[in-house]
């Protein structure tokens, strides 16, 4: 494990628009820029009021599939072609600029195996994202990612994941074999009202910009709740000045992560 909250943001991890989506057949939105209010908040760094600092992600399907594999070449650029079975959970806390705001994407990767489920499946509450994996050459690893979102949103509130079906180990498939894929994958995506990603750790394809678009959509999403949320604790006096009502919530996200690392 380790804790990245110390380095300052990378050049490469700056996000200033909203990143496009795999196909329009299955995307959990069309957009290409980001929300005007959302937009306009961060121009005026108000978005420090919000308390926003990190999403957290939650990657599961079967064993094998790639998923470790898929967060180390997007966290660490690496790729180890030999198998190490997740025991339990791990994660990651990857930083971003986006809009200039900083944003921390919290990325827990969950072990495929049954023996470890009970453990993993712990981890799956306060998810803002569910990424559910699926090896493209491996059709039945399709086929359980409906199971795999059931239980990871049976632990969180209805309608609070964003969810992204992924396919993995591009690089293992011809264009065709991936396309014949693509399109029973992009029908099990539409079923679980999710965006669809094909992707290669090896080669790395596709794998930044995945991750750019998770970021992006949490970000955006997290930040329209805080103003939701801002609108009904903030009472507007005179010519703009705003009076929080409530504590800081920052203040509960900073607590509630450091509980979650204890607890690992
Ligand atoms: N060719 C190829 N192999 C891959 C790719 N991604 C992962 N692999 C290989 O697939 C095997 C399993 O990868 P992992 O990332 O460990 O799989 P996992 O889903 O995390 O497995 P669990 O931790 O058991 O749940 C490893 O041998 C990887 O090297 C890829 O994009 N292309």
């Amino acid at each position: 494990m380790q804790n990245q909250q110390l380095s300052p943001v990378p050049r490469d991890r700056l996000i200033c628009q909203m990143p496009k989506y795999y196909t329009a057949e299955s995307c959990l939105q069309y957009k290409t820029h980001f929300d005007a209010q959302v937009k306009s908040v961060c121009q005026q760094r108000h978005a420090g009021n919000f308390g926003l600092k990190m999403s957290k992600v939650v990657m599961v399907g079967d064993l094998y599939v790639g998923k470790t594999s898929l967060i180390n070449r997007f966290c660490k650029n690496v790729f180890d072609r030999d198998y190490k079975a997740t025991i339990g959970v791990d994660f990651e806390i990857e930083r971003f600029e986006i809009l200039g705001m900083p944003f921390n994407l919290q990325i827990w990767d969950t072990a495929g195996q049954e023996k470890f489920k009970c453990i993993a499946s712990a981890y799956y509450r306060g998810a803002q994202v569910i990424i559910t994996a699926f090896d493209l050459g491996d059709i039945q690893t399709m086929e359980h990612t409906k199971r795999w979102l059931q239980d990871a949103l049976k632990e969180n509130e209805p309608d609070t994941c964003s969810v992204f079906l992924v396919g993995t180990k591009k690089d293992t498939l011809s264009e065709a074999e991936c396309e014949r894929t693509e399109r029973d994958a992009l029908k099990f995506a539409v079923e679980m009202k999710a965006e669809y990603w094909s992707v290669s750790a090896k080669t790395g394809e596709n794998v930044k910009d995945f991750f750019f678009r998770v970021a992006a959509l949490a970000f955006e999403q997290s930040m329209k709740k805080e103003l939701e949320k801002s609108k009904l604790s903030t009472a507007q006096i005179g010519a703009g000045n705003l009076i929080q009502l409530e504590g800081n919530p920052g203040e509960k996200k900073e607590n509630d992560l450091q509980h979650n690392m204890n607890c690992c």
